[in-house]
């Protein structure tokens, strides 16, 4: 298998190429694109680690080189959040980045899975949509935005607050990734109880996790390491699944035919073409019905701005 890292030169691209080097299945195939000239060296560097995992680097305009004979492209490109910034404020300059990016996966690897970590997600997935239809290549089972950051950190901080083994903890996180959008299912959480406070303040820590991270880098960018952790994590088990290993479950955000919106974020059994099955969120709580309901409309607002994006540029 061949995985493609767009925007590998950034602060999650360099963490990220680090872990698949180390992480993905023996023999696979890493490559490594970025505008910045460094690329090649990012490159040179990971390959003197010793895995049977080979690395190129590709820096300049064109991803043409590092994208033939992708099946996981991996996208991180773009800029990040600095404080007093919302994920929607990256979408003047992060929607063109990707609507350019993913038509070049379009011409050059249209059976690839594509994995977009670019902000703002809810948007910028609907945008690679738009740019795969246009080119007569969408397969909805192959386009993720990937949003384990926050099943990681809801893991965590739960792990965290109750005093367990954090390896212990698993939590469905649903919805989109921003803000309230991003929706912990915390009733569903096994083994643990919580308060009805605990539950208020644990999901509000978990959707403003991101701002977090971005006020104590105090303007030097947002979450690399974590994402980094979280992109890798959900690469991998891709691409396992693609090898065929059966049974593998990760959240994303997709086009899963939910009636709730076109994308959202639930539970997919992964399998050798991308999505085998979108699975149910189950049952939510009051409370999580509540929230649900009043995420939708930014929701829908944020994927219609992606639509509009492509029809008009
Ligand atoms: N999905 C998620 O949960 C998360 C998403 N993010 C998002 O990931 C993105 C990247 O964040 P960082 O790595 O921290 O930013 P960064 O600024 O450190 O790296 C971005 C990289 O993209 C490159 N780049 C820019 N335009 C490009 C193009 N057209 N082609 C190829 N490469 C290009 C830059 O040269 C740079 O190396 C941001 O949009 C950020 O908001 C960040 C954290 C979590
Ligand atoms: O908050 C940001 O801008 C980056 C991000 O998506 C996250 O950390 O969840």
């Amino acid at each position: 298998m061949k995985v493609a890292v767009l925007g590998a030169a950034g602060g999650i691209g360099q963490a990220l190429a680090l872990l698949l080097k180390l992480d993905l299945p023996e023999n696979s195939e890493l490559s490594l694109y970025d505008v910045a000239p460094v690329t090649p060296g990012v490159a040179k560097d990971l390959s003197h680690i010793p895995t049977s995992v080979k690395v190129t680097g590709f820096g300049g305009d064109d991803a043409t080189p590092a994208l033939e004979g992708a099946d996981v492209v991996l996208i991180s490109a773009g800029v990040a959040r600095k404080p007093g910034m919302d994920r929607s404020d990256l979408f003047n300059i992060n929607a063109g980045i990707i609507k350019n990016l993913v038509g070049v996966v379009a011409k050059v690897a249209p059976e690839a899975c594509i994995g977009i970590i670019t902000n703002p997600v809810n948007t910028t997935v609907a945008i690679a949509a738009e740019v795969l239809k246009a080119a007569g290549v969408y397969n909805k089972n192959k386009l993720f935005g990937i949003t384990t950051l926050d099943v990681i950190r809801a893991e965590e901080f739960i792990a965290d607050l109750k005093g367990l083994p954090a390896e212990h903890v698993r939590v469905n996180v649903i919805g989109g990734h921003s803000g309230t959008t991003i929706l912990p299912v915390l009733s569903q959480v096994q083994g643990v109880a919580f308060t009805d406070q605990e539950v208020i303040d644990l999901t509000e820590r978990i959707q403003n996790a991101g701002t977090e991270v971005v006020n104590a880098k105090a303007g030097g960018g947002s979450a690399t390491l974590s994402m980094a952790r979280a992109a890798s994590v959900f690469g991998v088990r891709l691409v396992q699944a693609l090898l065929g290993k059966q049974g593998i479950i990760q959240n994303a955000y997709v086009d899963g035919g939910n009636s709730c919106s076109p994308f959202f974020t639930q539970p997919l059994l992964l399998g050798i073409n991308g999505i085998e099955r979108v699975l149910p969120f189950g049952e939510l709580s009051e409370f999580e019905e509540k929230k649900k309901e009043e995420m939708l409309e930014v929701l829908h607002n944020d994927i219609q701005l992606g639509i509009d994006f492509v029809a008009n540029n």
